[in-house]
């Protein structure tokens, strides 16, 4: 058996590694074992919860600040790494405790795998600071999982060996199957369905969520009968102008962060999906559902080329056009419902286990050899 650390510590990371955990038990060769580094605590629950997982280890997390929990995290971290006998330590996406990860995991000398390889949009602004960490775990990964051709084409572009990178789909579709197979997930509205909306990245506050929140109103005053559903992101920064904003509306339903089985009905259940996230933009399109993007770009440009989602900026005039454009004309919404999801099929994670299966192995009869 092999001693595999998955390293994770906010909502999108555990959503996206829980069904690679489960696929990794189910392979008999792997224990994988799982690391939560505190930087996400109550939505981390939440979702821990759904996918049946109790880390093995739970980091104390060093302070409310970034740099209190990156240096808290970074020595935790040395010491269960260096105290285990791994042969992979696991990180996804692009935050400071995917990069810490792999960054501890390079400095032990256990190889890393990288969950989402690949992803860019070469402004290091714009995420900020998600570009940077991401291209840092790069340099340092030894197993890029590119969830798709684009991703991986990025990575050969940065010179990174052809043999390290693999095109194996996104595993966010897979715990989108995952919890269709064990809570049953279906549509159960008849009509044509809610506006769901989220909206919570730091490039969006201020002025940009009052824009988008104001083009909410607009268009819930002028539909009446439409349902807007807004699960409100617990930073405080986000939820005070979505409250003022928005409160009064009695069409529009705002509440906490859904848990992911709610978001998930609340996705099926959808007419159209408002949002600036990166995990709702590839998750929309399993379902059908048409996506407007609150950005002015993406990182996920797979989603626009297939024809599911469209760039609708954070205008208030440019986000109220395109929405009515989608309410008053069904052809150019049925073509956005049947473009299909470019990000994967639910096989990524019995993908990525069979490649380090057999990437382990190999790398054990090098060492044999030696
Ligand atoms: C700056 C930036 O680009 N950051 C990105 C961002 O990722 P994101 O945009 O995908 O993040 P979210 O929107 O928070 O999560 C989405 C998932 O959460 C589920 N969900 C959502 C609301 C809810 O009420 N209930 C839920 O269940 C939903 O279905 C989906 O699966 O943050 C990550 C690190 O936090 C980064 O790595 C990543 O680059």
């Amino acid at each position: 058996m092999q001693d595999v650390l998955i390293i994770c510590g906010t909502r999108p990371e555990i959503i996206k590694l829980a069904p690679l955990y489960h696929s990794l038990r189910a392979s008999g060769w792997a224990q994988p074992r799982w690391l939560h580094t505190g930087q996400h605590d109550e939505m981390a629950r939440q979702m821990l919860a759904c996918f049946g997982i109790v880390p093995d280890v739970w980091l104390e997390r060093g302070g409310d600040g970034l740099s209190e929990f990156s240096t808290r995290c970074r020595t935790l971290l040395d010491m269960v790494i260096s105290s285990g006998t791994w042969s992979l330590v696991v990180v996804q996406g692009d935050t400071e405790s995917a990069f810490l990860g792999a960054l501890c995991g390079f400095y032990h000398h256990v190889p890393v795998a990288h969950v989402e390889a690949g992803l860019r949009t070469y402004d290091l602004e714009r995420p900020f600071p998600e570009e940077g960490l991401r291209q840092m775990i790069s340099r340092i990964t030894r197993f890029h999982f590119a969830p798709t051709e684009r991703a991986a084409l990025a990575l050969r572009d940065e010179a990174i060996a052809l043999e390290r990178i693999f095109v194996t789909g996104n595993t966010v579709i897979d715990a989108q199957h995952w919890v269709v197979r064990h809570h049953r997930i279906q549509r159960r509205v008849e009509s044509r369905g809610h506006l769901l909306v989220t909206a919570h990245r730091r490039e969006n506050w201020g002025s940009d969520l009052r824009e988008i929140c104001y083009a909410i109103a607009d268009v819930a005053s002028r539909h009446p009968e439409l349902q807007v559903l807004f699960p409100v992101h617990l930073n405080p920064v986000v939820g005070q102008p979505v409250r003022a904003i928005l409160g009064e509306l009695a069409n529009v339903h705002l509440s906490p962060p859904f848990d992911y089985l709610e978001m998930q009905q609340a996705l099926i259940d959808s007419w159209l999906v408002l949002t600036d996230s990166g995990g709702l933009q590839e998750e929309a399109p399993t379902f059908g559902v048409p996506l407007l993007v609150l950005r002015t770009e993406t990182e996920r440009p797979e989603a626009i080329e297939a024809g599911c989602a469209r760039l609708a900026g954070t205008q208030r005039v440019s986000i109220v056009r395109q929405i009515e454009e989608l309410w008053s004309d069904p052809a150019a919404y049925q073509s956005m419902a049947r473009a299909g999801n470019p990000f994967g099929d639910g096989q990524a994670s019995v993908r990525i286990v069979n490649l380090l299966q057999n990437a382990l192995a190999c790398d054990e009869r090098l060492r044999a050899v030696i």
